[in-house]
C-alpha cells in the first residue's frame, strides 16, 4: 500500500529581491510504501528540503501532486510529522509535555496520552526523563525526544530533514542504530533527507538519488540489506559497500557533469560519506 506518492513535482522559486526565477525541482516522482524507509540524497542545493517541505505542506509546489494516504496535500496536517535538524521543542514544556502535545491537541484523555507518552519515551531510551525540561537534555537526547514526539502522533508519514546533521559522529552512529531499532519495531513510514551516503544505506529500504538543480530523480537504489541492522555487522557486508559505491558514483557523475565548480565539493562529500563507517 502506498503511503506517499509524489508525482511530477516541480518548484520554481522567485527571488524576493531580484525577481529572478530559480527552478529548484524540475520533475520529481517517487512513492513510499506503508512501513517503508526511503531516503532522498542529492548534491547540495538540489532541492531535497524543498521536496520535504512540499510534502509537509510548508511550501506550495509549482506543479505536480503529493498524495498522503490517498489525500492530496494542501497544507500542513497531523498525518505528517516532521523531525527537524534543530529540535523545535517547546522549551517551557517538560519532556513528557512535549511528547504528548499533539495528543493533547487531539483531545486524547490525559491518562491515555500520558501512558502513550511514557511508552514512546521508553522506546527512544528517555524513560526517567519525563519531568525534565528540554534544556536539561543533551543534543542527542533532544533529537530522540523530537522522534518520540512525532512517533506518538502516529502520522501516516514521518518526515526527517537531516535530523542528525548537527550531532557529533559518535552519537550520530548511536542515534542511527536507535532509529533503525525503532523503525524495525514500529514500522513507521519514513521519508528521510540526508547528505550522508552511509547513513542513507544503513537506514533505508530504498534511496532516491536526485540530480543537480533543477532536480530530477537520477535513480532509485534498492537497499536489500538484512534487518535488524547494527553498524558493526552492516558496514562489513560487501553489499553495503556496493550500494554506497553506487550512490557515490551517481552523485559523483552528477558533480562531474557540472561546470566544474562542484567537483571539489563532490569529492569531499564522497570522502566523508564513503569512508570507513566508524562503528561506535
Ligand atoms: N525560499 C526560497 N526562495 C528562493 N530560493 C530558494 C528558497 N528555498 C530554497 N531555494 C533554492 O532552491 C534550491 C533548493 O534548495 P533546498 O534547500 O531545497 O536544497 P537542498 O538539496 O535541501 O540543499 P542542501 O543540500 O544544501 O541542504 C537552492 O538553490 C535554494 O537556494
Amino acid at each position: 500500500m502506498t503511503a506517499l506518492k509524489i508525482d511530477r513535482l516541480r518548484k520554481v522559486y522567485t527571488d524576493t529581491y531580484s525577481g529572478e526565477e530559480v527552478t529548484a525541482i524540475d520533475d520529481v516522482s517517487f512513492s513510499v510504501r506503508k512501513g517503508e524507509f526511503v531516503s532522498v540524497l542529492g548534491p547540495s542545493g538540489c532541492g531535497k528540503t524543498t521536496v520535504l517541505n512540499i510534502v509537509a505542506g510548508f511550501v506550495r509546489q509549482s506543479g505536480g501532486t503529493v498524495v498522503v494516504d490517498g489525500r492530496p496535500v494542501d497544507g500542513p496536517g497531523p498525518d505528517r510529522g516532521v523531525v527537524f535538524q534543530s529540535h523545535a521543542l517547546f522549551p517551557w514544556k517538560t519532556v513528557l509535555g512535549n511528547v504528548v502535545f499533539g495528543l493533547r491537541m487531539r483531545k486524547v484523555p490525559r491518562a491515555e496520552r500520558n501512558a502513550r507518552g511514557e511508552e514512546f519515551l521508553k522506546l527512544v531510551g528517555l524513560e526517567g526523563f519525563a519531568h525534565r525540561y528540554p534544556h536539561e537534555l543533551s543534543g542527542g537526547m533532544q533529537q530522540r525526544l523530537g522522534v518520540a514526539r512525532v512517533l506518538a502522533n502516529e502520522p501516516a508519514v514521518m518526515l526527517m530533514d537531516e535530523p542528525f546533521a548537527s550531532i557529533d559522529a559518535q552519537t550520530r552512529r548511536r542515534l542511527q542504530e536507535d532509529l533503525t531499532g525503532i523503525f524495525e519495531t514500529r514500522r513507521p513510514t519514513v521519508f528521510f533527507v540526508t547528505h550522508d551516503v552511509d547513513e542513507a544505506v544503513f537506514l533505508s529500504d530504498r534511496i532516491v538519488v536526485l540530480s543537480r538543480r533543477p532536480s530530477r530523480v537520477r535513480e532509485i537504489v534498492d537497499v536489500a540489506l538484512p534487518r535488524p541492522r547494527r553498524w558493526q555487522e552492516a558496514a562489513e557486508l560487501p553489499e553495503f559497500r556496493r550500494i554506497a559505491n553506487r550512490v557515490n558514483e551517481l552523485l559523483g557523475d552528477d558533480e562531474g557533469a557540472g561546470a566544474g565548480a562542484g567537483a571539489g565539493d563532490g569529492g569531499a562529500r564522497g570522502g566523508e560519506a564513503g569512508g570507513e563507517p566508524d562503528a561506535a
